[in-house]
């Protein structure tokens, strides 16, 4: 039994839950990697000089043991996250002691430990096989996963699963992701596929926009609401270009930064009004390594106000972190929030506590989503109120140029890869649907 018979499968309109049950596994199956021995590699060089390319790797691997609560997903498609761009350059450290310290958890947990990490944190696929106690799935059923791996044993988790102090991004913090042609989940990770997308625009939004709707729209985020100036740095990136999504559908108004005429257009074609080409304008935020400059978020702040027509941000979608901090804490207005999940350019921020508390605004650390928020995220993709934002889809061998582009900033929206799709297209069950959004679905591709 190979990967091919699978595949043909999946193609076969007449497969029923019971073939695919039926069908034997094969006994390993390719997969992008980094190793183990190679975490010095990028030793003394700089960030950006530190290439994904060189690192990643396309293997063939044994397939991991099924255990209890869990599902083999043969995948369709994946795509490229930032956090496969830190696996892949070893920052800020080597993903392999995530592993090592799942492995010590339990007999089964110690899949996980191997000197190759398979990476990848979206999938698009369909189910192969569950294990013990899992009855919501049967092979044969299309899914997306959610990168949410927790153990729940603690109380700690119960209300809001991203507490779980064995809380874990699958195929960061995990070992079996989803750069591969067969991924190893917990069945809880399991979604339906959205039916009129196909497979590559399906595996496209999920991790970033569960994101985005927690750290935006949740109550566990900053519960945006009608009308809120909202400030989205990278608004047309993974991340940026559901939270300008979820501004617009949410009655919101986005004030949307990118870097080029190119991304403006994308947010102006989504329907923002309000953009700020951080390149055209400009804004120097550090005058050098270890001094900011408030007269720049000054000009910053005035550059809102004149969109805003005088008003100052309610909430701030952060995550470029070290570089734009200050900023965005200064635009705050009275009693708003800063709600950060990451810091792309250094995680040692700085800003003018004066303005945090003299001004009662709050910074919200924010962290991928919840099972619950996850699925809500899922279910707009699936109602088409929110769409993919996928831009360019490359082959399994090729993510590690895939990885480079998002590394470089070279990328619009997000990046697909196709896993065992042969080609782009595929997957599509519902086409009445996907007439009624297909210019949506396709903003951001080829540009
Ligand atoms: C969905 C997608 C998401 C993204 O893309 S996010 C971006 C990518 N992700 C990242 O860049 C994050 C990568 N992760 C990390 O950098 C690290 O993961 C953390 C900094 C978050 C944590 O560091 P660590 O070393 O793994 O864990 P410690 O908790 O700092 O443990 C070190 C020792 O410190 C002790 N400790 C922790 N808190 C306290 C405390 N409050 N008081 C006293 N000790 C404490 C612990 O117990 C432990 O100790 P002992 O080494 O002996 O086991
Ligand atoms: N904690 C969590 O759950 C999650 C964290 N993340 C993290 O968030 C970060 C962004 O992820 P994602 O949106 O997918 O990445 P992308 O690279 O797709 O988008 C980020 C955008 O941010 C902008 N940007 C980058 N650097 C700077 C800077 N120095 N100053 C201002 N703007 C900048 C760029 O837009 P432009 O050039 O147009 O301004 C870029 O396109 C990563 O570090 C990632 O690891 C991502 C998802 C989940």
């Amino acid at each position: 039994m190979t990967v091919k018979d699978i595949l043909a499968a999946i193609q076969s309109p007449d497969s029923t839950s019971e073939d695919f049950a039926a069908l034997p596994l094969p006994e390993s199956y390719r997969a992008i990697t980094v190793h183990k021995d190679e975490t010095e590699m990028f030793a003394g060089l700089e960030t950006r000089d530190k290439d994904p390319r060189k690192s990643i790797h396309l293997d063939e691997v044994p397939l991991p043991e099924l255990g209890p609560g869990e599902a083999l997903v043969a995948v369709m498609a994946s795509s490229v996250n930032y956090n496969s761009v830190w696996t892949s350059i070893f920052e800020p450290l080597s993903t392999f002691g995530f592993l090592e310290r799942y492995g010590r958890l339990s007999e089964l947990t110690k899949r996980h430990d191997l000197p190759y990490h398979i990476i990848g944190s979206d999938l698009a696929g369909v189910v192969l096989r569950t294990g013990p106690g899992v009855n919501a799935w049967r092979p044969g059923d299309e899914v997306v996963a959610h990168c949410l791996s927790v153990e729940l044993e603690s109380s700690d988790g119960h209300n809001d699963t991203m507490l779980d102090p064995e809380q874990r991004i699958w195929g960061f913090e995990t070992n079996f992701g989803g750069l591969a042609e067969i991924a190893l989940v917990k069945s809880n990770q399991l979604m339906p596929k959205p039916d009129h997308l196909s497979w590559e625009e399906a595996a496209a939004p999920g991790l970033v926009n569960s994101t985005a709707y927690r750290q935006l729209v949740s109550r566990n985020g900053a519960g945006m609401k009608q009308g809120d100036n909202v400030l989205i740095w990278g608004a047309s990136g993974g991340l940026g270009s559901y939270a300008t999504q979820f501004a617009l559908a949410g009655g919101a108004n986005p004030i949307c930064v990118v870097s080029s005429p190119q991304k403006a257009e994308i947010c102006r074609s989504m329907g923002a009004e309000a953009i700020i080409d951080r390149n055209a304008e400009g804004y120097r935020f550090w005058k050098d390594e270890n001094t900011q400059d408030p007269k720049e978020w000054k000009r910053f702040g005035k550059r809102i106000r004149e969109f805003t027509g005088g008003e100052d941000i309610d909430i701030v979608f952060e995550h470029p972190g070290r570089e734009t901090f200050g900023a965005s804490v200064f635009v705050t207005r009275k009693g708003g929030t800063i709600t950060t999940c990451a810091s792309t350019s250094g995680y040692m921020h700085e800003y003018d506590n004066r303005y945090l508390w003299m001004s009662l605004k709050r910074i919200i650390g924010s962290h991928f989503a919840n099972y619950r928020e996850a699925w809500e995220a899922n279910r707009l993709i699936a109602k088409g109120k929110i769409h993919p934002t996928l831009s360019k889809v490359y082959s399994l061998q090729d993510t590690g140029q895939a990885a480079y582009d998002v590394h470089r900033n070279l990328h619009q929206g997000k990046v697909g890869v196709l896993c065992m799709a042969p080609e782009e297209g595929l997957g599509v069950r519902d086409h009445v649907k996907r007439a009624q959004h297909i210019d949506a679905i396709n903003r951001f591709r080829n540009i």
